[in-house]
């Protein structure tokens, strides 16, 4: 199963230092991890980085892959829609990318089956222009997923959809990971979804990694305070769950 490791990776843009010194342990193909942080803290820099889109010192290692950095998909934050694409199209092409424009039935099968599994399949001939910012990020994640990448970077993947479609989107990458033994990194806001789709998360604030480790060990009272600047509790939901509960911002 893939694996991957940062040691010391930074980036800059132009002067501007926006990350230094990440080192992680081992991320290992079938979990999901976690990046968290303030507004401007580097995390979509981090997923530049390990993507080769921004340059910069440190080093991706990859283990268990004979593809080489391809395997690595970057989904952005802000995916500017091609108006004149249907989303079948658009999921096509993006099947297609790095591998050559001959379609096979294999890729047919692969879209419909993606398009099914994020239910949006009754999407596909429509124009992606015409849909919303919700549906714009459901066919986001199609293109992703089916490339089939071993490591998948997902920029705030679930920051338009509703609440139905948030837990549904994360159930089913968290299945993925394990079913496919996919490494998939989640920028992530909710941390509340860290806590309950995330093995472990990794907290970055300044341009550097504050912590990383199995999740309930970094979401704490203390880490809220020192990054998040919130008094917040941790509570056993009904079903015994950890759940972050802010009462103020520290000004
Ligand atoms: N293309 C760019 N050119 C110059 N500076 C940039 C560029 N992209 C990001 N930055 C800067 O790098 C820093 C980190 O930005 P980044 O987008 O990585 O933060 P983030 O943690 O993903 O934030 P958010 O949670 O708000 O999405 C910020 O100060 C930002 O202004």
């Amino acid at each position: 199963m893939v694996s991957l490791a940062l040691k010391g990776l930074g980036a800059k843009y132009g002067k501007h230092v926006a990350l230094s010194g990440v080192d992680t342990d081992v991320l290992v193909g079938g979990a999901i991890t976690a990046v968290i942080g303030p507004n401007a803290a580097g995390k979509s820099t981090l997923f530049k980085r390990i993507a080769g889109l921004t340059s910069g010192p440190g080093t991706v290692y990859l283990s268990d892959t004979d593809k080489g950095p391809e395997t690595i998909c970057y989904m952005p934050q802000d995916t500017g829609a091609n108006a004149v694409l249907t989303v079948y199209e658009s999921v096509l092409l993006a099947a297609k990318q790095g591998s050559g424009w001959k379609v096979h039935d294999r890729d047919l099968t692969d879209i419909d089956q993606v398009l099914r599994a994020l239910r949006i399949d009754d999407l596909a001939f429509r124009g992606l222009g015409e849909l919303s910012g919700g549906q714009r990020q459901l066919v986001s994640i199609a293109q992703a997923l089916v490339r089939k990448p071993e490591i998948l970077l997902m920029d705030e993947p679930t920051s338009a959809l509703d609440l139905f479609r948030q837990i549904e989107v994360l159930g089913f990458m968290k299945a993925l990971a394990v079913r496919s033994g996919m490494a998939v990194l989640i920028a992530l806001h909710d941390l509340n979804h860290a806590l309950r789709y995330c093995d472990n998360t990794i907290v970055i604030a300044d341009g550097k990694m504050a912590a990383s480790g199995p999740t309930a060990d970094v979401i704490t009272q203390a880490m809220l305070r020192d990054i998040y600047r919130v008094e917040a509790r941790l509570e056993a939901c009904s079903q015994g769950k950890p759940l972050v509960i802010v009462d103020s911002s520290i000004v």
